[in-house]
């Protein structure tokens, strides 16, 4: 029997976003009472809320959008490693010893405890010499806990352009604090938000019956 671990963060009011960014906002359009059938809402957020994938067009103009991203980068196979050790930025020496010869998704859970009610802006971020050594060993996705994969001051998003680069998927804001490292199936699908540069996830991560 599989076992799945959710690991999205609830799309809330109280939701922390980065600073400056859209709060996430829910309302009540129709209400069922009084002869109305049904209730239904409108919610506003950024497409960068919670647990959520880039698009490349968030980091490059003539990048594709959300709606014209290959799916199949978002669901399979992948690596959890555990980086809590690592300080700035996740370094080559941070993963070198867990990382095998070819790897298709790589996860890096940064966090002792997700910080799910406060914003920190000295969040753990990826140097760009490790995403050059994931597209050595063939990744196609990189997943990280914190909010960005480069430091919330950078203004040349070192790490995202190198993904650019190898033409890597992100996923960033994950929850994986109740997840040994190790082999998993991913199943993180984006919305078809069309012509947008980011769409949060319902990430999940399902166990593999080894043989
Ligand atoms: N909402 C923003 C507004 C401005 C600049 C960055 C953000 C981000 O959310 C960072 C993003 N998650 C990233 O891909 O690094
Ligand atoms: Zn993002
Ligand atoms: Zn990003």
């Amino acid at each position: 029997m599989s076992r799945i671990w959710d690991i999205s963060q609830a799309l809330r009011s109280d939701l922390p976003v980065w600073p400056g960014d859209t709060a996430y906002q829910a309302n009540r359009t129709w209400v069922l009472e009084g002869g109305c059938p049904v209730n239904v809402a409108r919610v506003t957020f950024s497409t960068h809320s919670g647990s959520h994938a880039d698009a490349p067009l968030h980091y490059d103009p003539q990048g594709l959008a959300m709606d014209a991203v290959a799916l199949d980068t978002y669901i399979g196979p992948c690596l959890l490693l555990d980086v809590r050790h690592a300080r700035g930025l996740v370094e080559p020496a941070d993963i070198e010893a867990q990382l095998p010869a070819k790897v298709e998704r790589v996860l890096l859970r940064t966090y002792a405890q997700f910080p799910h009610q406060q914003w920190h802006s000295d969040f753990v971020a990826i140097a760009a010499a490790t995403i050059e050594l994931l597209a050595s060993r063939g990744a196609r996705l990189i997943g990280i806990d914190s909010p960005s994969i480069d430091p919330e001051q950078s203004k040349t998003l070192d790490a995202h352009h190198a993904v650019r680069r190898y033409g890597m998927a992100i996923l960033e804001g994950l929850v994986l604090d109740d997840v040994p490292a190790g082999h998993y199936e991913l199943i993180a699908p984006p919305l078809k938000l069309s012509g947008l540069d980011a769409s949060p996830v319902r990430a999940l991560l399902r166990s593999i019956e080894r043989d």
